[in-house]
């Protein structure tokens, strides 16, 4: 579950980011188209202010009907070129201040241009080339500096622009740099929690001896398997197995020896049975086995082959030599057995019986009457 979410919070971080650099690639990528069209616009203006020089020198040189009509169409165009210029100016990103006086200039150079049509048409009708010339020359050399100072200005603007944006990628990159560590961090601290849970859950269910499982965890897989009986009908068997004067090998060679008997003894239990089994240490020198979907004739047969098992087991250390015999009560789930503790006192009640009788034995029910499947 935490694992689940710290995924789709990354997911979400990783989405987010892929967002944000997207956006500022498409805005970087706007931000130079607009500086390129306009300065594009501006080149072409600093071309109609030479075209304006060079038709006014062949005017001056002939009055000829098509450099008048040249230079009307000139002026047409750059009408239109100082409205598009300066309506860009307004549309873009430069602060008002930088551009005013280039604007005033553009709209007083707009405002000459009828005056420069109307000295135009005086000297196509023969009258006063100086006014052409001093118009013309007045709107030719302001339309030069407006367009080279404009030129500037865009270029200046279009690199300030690239630096910001330069710099917005480097703290996005930063910001996705944090995300990432921040979200690896809560990732490692999911996963840490999540083995610290599992390695709790893990020791409440095993004996920290051997590492069987203990008494409540055997409990709980009983119940489980009881419910599956009902539904099935495989019965259960359950073998408790008590050591036999286990305190004789504690006395006579110490506790660390006794333990280490328990563990060789649990590691013997644990090949006996088949996968499916349990092999649980009850506590002290008492164990049991949980037999899934195993007879009566099955788990007696098992609980023999167990008892000899012990028999020959070699013990380790100092208690190497001596003999372990164990007394085993063996019981199967049956009609009117309404659960595990059922089963349970049964087999206990067996194996007490197998004490009783003089210990290294199983005892066994056949036709509900108690039997001894070896005596010592
Ligand atoms: N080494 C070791 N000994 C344990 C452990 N738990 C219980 N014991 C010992 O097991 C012995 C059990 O003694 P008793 O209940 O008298 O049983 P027993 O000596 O096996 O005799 P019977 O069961 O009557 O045959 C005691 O000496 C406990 O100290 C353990 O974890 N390690």
């Amino acid at each position: 579950m935490a694992l689940g979410m710290a995924g789709a919070f990354a997911l979400l971080v990783a989405l987010s980011l892929l967002a944000v650099s997207t956006y500022i690639t498409e805005a970087r990528r706007h931000v130079g188209a607009d500086y390129i069209s306009m300065v594009t616009d501006v080149v072409r203006a600093q071309e109609d202010a030479v075209r304006l020089r060079l038709t006014l020198d062949n005017l001056r040189d002939s009055s000829d009907a098509l450099h008048v009509e040249q230079l009307e169409q000139l002026l047409w165009v750059i009408e239109l070129r100082i409205r598009s210029i300066t309506q860009s100016l307004q549309r873009s990103e430069i602060p008002r201040a930088a551009y005013r006086p280039l604007m005033e200039e553009l709209v007083h150079l707009e405002s000459r241009l009828p005056s420069l049509e109307r000295a135009l048409a005086a000297y196509a009708a023969g009258r006063d080339p100086r006014r052409l010339e001093e118009v013309g020359r007045e709107v030719e050399e302001g339309l030069a500096w407006s367009y080279s100072e404009l030129n500037e200005l865009l270029h200046l603007a279009s690199a300030t622009q690239r630096r910001m944006m330069e710099r917005l990628t480097l703290a996005v990159t930063a910001l996705g740099l944090v995300a990432v560590l921040m979200v690896g961090g809560l990732m490692l601290t999911l996963l840490r929690i999540y083995q610290q849970r599992e390695t709790l859950a893990q020791q409440s269910r095993t004996d920290p001896l051997t590492g069987l499982d203990n008494r409540r965890h055997l409990y709980d897989v009983a119940a489980e398997e009881f419910a599956r009986y009902r539904r099935s009908g495989e019965a259960p068997s359950l073998i408790l197995i008590d050591l036999d004067h286990f305190k004789r090998i504690n006395d006579a060679h110490g506790h660390p020896t006794g333990d280490a008997v328990l563990v060789a003894l649990a590691e013997a239990l644990s090949d006996e049975v088949r996968a499916m089994d349990r092999v649980a240490r009850l506590g002290g020198e008492e164990f049991a086995l949980f037999l899934p979907a195993c007879d009566e004739s099955g788990a007696c047969r098992l609980a023999e082959r167990v008892r000899c098992c012990i028999a020959g087991l070699a013990l380790p250390g100092r208690a190497a030599g001596e003999r372990l015999t164990a007394s085993l009560g063996v019981a199967t789930a049956g009609p009117g057995m309404d659960g595990f503790e059922a089963l349970y006192a049964l087999a206990d009640r067996r194996l007490y019986r197998a004490k009783a009788n003089g210990r290294d034995r199983v005892e066994c029910s056949a036709g509900g009457a108690s039997r001894v499947m070896s005596t010592p």
